[in-house]
C-alpha cells in the first residue's frame, strides 16, 4: 500500500520575493528550489504568499496615474491586492514549471487561483491600521509621504518607516472549493496571495475592502480548510528566537502550544513580522490533533520538514 502524501501548505514571505521587479524575478528561482525539494520529498503542497512590497509599489504607481489624469479614479487597495497576485503568481508559477522541468518532473500542472477572502466589515482593523506595505523609508521620506499622498505612516520594528493598511483576519476563502478541486486533482497550486483579496459580503455582492489581509492568517486558514498536516511559514530566519536581539538570545527548536501563549503574553515576538506567524502556527497546531506547524529559513524548508531544523510548533 502506498503511504499517503503529507499535506503541506506553505506561507512564502518576504524574502521568496524580494521587493523590486528584478529581485522578485532571481528570488523565485531560489523558492521554487526549496519548494520542488519538498515535492521531491513526497510532499503535496499548496503555496501561499505576501506582498507587502508589492502591494504598495501597484498602489502607489496607481496613485500617481490618478494624479496625471483626472480621468482615471484612484484605484482601490483590493483590486491592487488582485494585481499583486497575478503579477506574483506569475513570476512564481513559471519557476516552479522550470525547476520540475529542470528535475524532470512533467506530471505536476501548476496554477494560480486569483482568491478572494471575505472579511468582517467590522473587524477593529479597520480603525487601526497596522499593517505595513511599500518599500522602506527614512524618517523624512514618511513625513512627505504622509503629507503629501495621505499615507499613514508607521516605524517598523526598528527597520524603517513604511506606510500602514487596515489589516482585517480573514473570515472565510471564498475560491475554497476551487482551490481544492485542484489539489485534489494533483495540481501544484498557489492560493491566497497577499492574504488574498479582501471582500465583504453583500447579498450575493463581493464588495471590495480597503485593506491588505496578513497572509500568514490567511495560509493558516487555507491549512484548516485543505485539512493539510503542516502549515510551514518560510521567512528570514531559521528558527524562533525569545529575548531576540538581547544579549541572551535563545533560538528555540520546538515549542509547545502552551509555551508559545506564555512567551506571546511576555511580548517576546513582534507584532507586524514574527507574532502573526506564531499565532498562527499556534491557532493550526491547536485547531486538530496531530497538526504541526514549522517556521524557518526558505533555504532550510527540506531539512525542516525532516526534522533537522526550524521551530516545531505542536499541541503536548
Ligand atoms: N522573536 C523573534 N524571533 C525571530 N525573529 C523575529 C522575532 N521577532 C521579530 N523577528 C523578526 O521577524 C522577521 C520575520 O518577519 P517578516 O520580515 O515580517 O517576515 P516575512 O516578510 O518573511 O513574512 C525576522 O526576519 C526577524 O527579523
Ligand atoms: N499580505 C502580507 O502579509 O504580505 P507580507 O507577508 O509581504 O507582509
Amino acid at each position: 500500500m502506498t503511504e499517503k502524501k503529507k499535506r503541506i501548505v506553505i506561507a512564502l514571505g518576504g524574502n521568496a520575493l524580494g521587493n523590486t521587479l528584478h529581485e522578485q524575478m532571481l528570488a523565485v528561482k531560489t523558492t521554487a528550489k526549496a519548494i520542488v525539494d519538498l515535492i521531491q520529498e513526497g510532499c503535496e503542497v499548496i503555496v501561499a504568499h505576501g506582498n507587502g512590497p508589492q502591494v504598495g509599489m501597484i498602489n502607489h504607481a496607481m496613485a500617481a496615474l490618478s494624479r496625471e489624469d483626472p480621468n482615471q479614479p484612484n484605484t482601490p487597495l483590493s483590486v491592487c491586492v488582485a494585481m499583486s497576485q497575478a503579477y506574483i503568481g506569475y513570476d512564481l508559477q513559471n519557476a516552479l514549471r522550470e525547476e520540475m522541468y529542470n528535475r524532470d518532473i512533467f506530471d505536476i500542472p501548476v496554477a494560480t487561483m486569483v482568491t478572494q477572502v471575505r472579511v468582517d466589515p467590522e473587524d477593529p482593523a479597520f480603525k487601526n491600521p497596522s499593517k505595513p506595505i511599500g518599500h522602506f523609508m527614512t524618517k523624512e521620506q514618511a513625513e512627505y509621504a504622509a503629507k503629501e499622498y495621505g499615507y499613514i505612516v508607521k516605524e517598523d520594528a526598528g527597520r524603517g518607516w513604511r506606510r500602514v493598511v487596515a489589516s482585517p483576519l480573514p473570515q472565510e476563502i471564498i475560491e475554497i472549493g476551487a482551490i481544492d478541486t485542484l489539489v485534489e486533482s494533483g495540481q501544484l497550486v498557489i492560493a491566497c496571495g497577499g492574504g488574498g483579496i479582501p471582500v465583504m459580503r453583500h447579498g450575493n455582492h463581493l464588495k471590495g475592502a480597503s485593506a491588505v489581509i496578513d497572509k500568514d492568517f490567511a495560509s493558516e486558514r487555507l491549512a484548516e480548510d485543505l485539512h493539510a498536516d503542516y502549515l510551514i511559514i518560510l521567512t528570514a530566519v531559521e528558527k524562533v528566537a525569545i529575548h531576540f536581539g538581547q544579549p541572551d538570545e535563545q533560538w528555540l527548536s520546538e515549542m509547545t502550544t502552551d509555551e508559545a501563549r506564555q512567551y506571546m503574553a511576555q511580548n517576546e515576538f513582534a507584532p507586524g513580522s514574527m507574532l502573526p506567524k506564531v499565532q498562527s502556527a499556534v491557532k493550526f497546531a491547536e485547531s486538530r490533533p496531530g497538526r504541526t506547524a514549522l517556521i524557518t529559513l526558505l533555504q532550510k524548508a527540506k531539512d525542516g520538514i525532516l526534522g533537522k531544523t526550524g521551530t516545531r510548533i505542536y499541541r503536548a
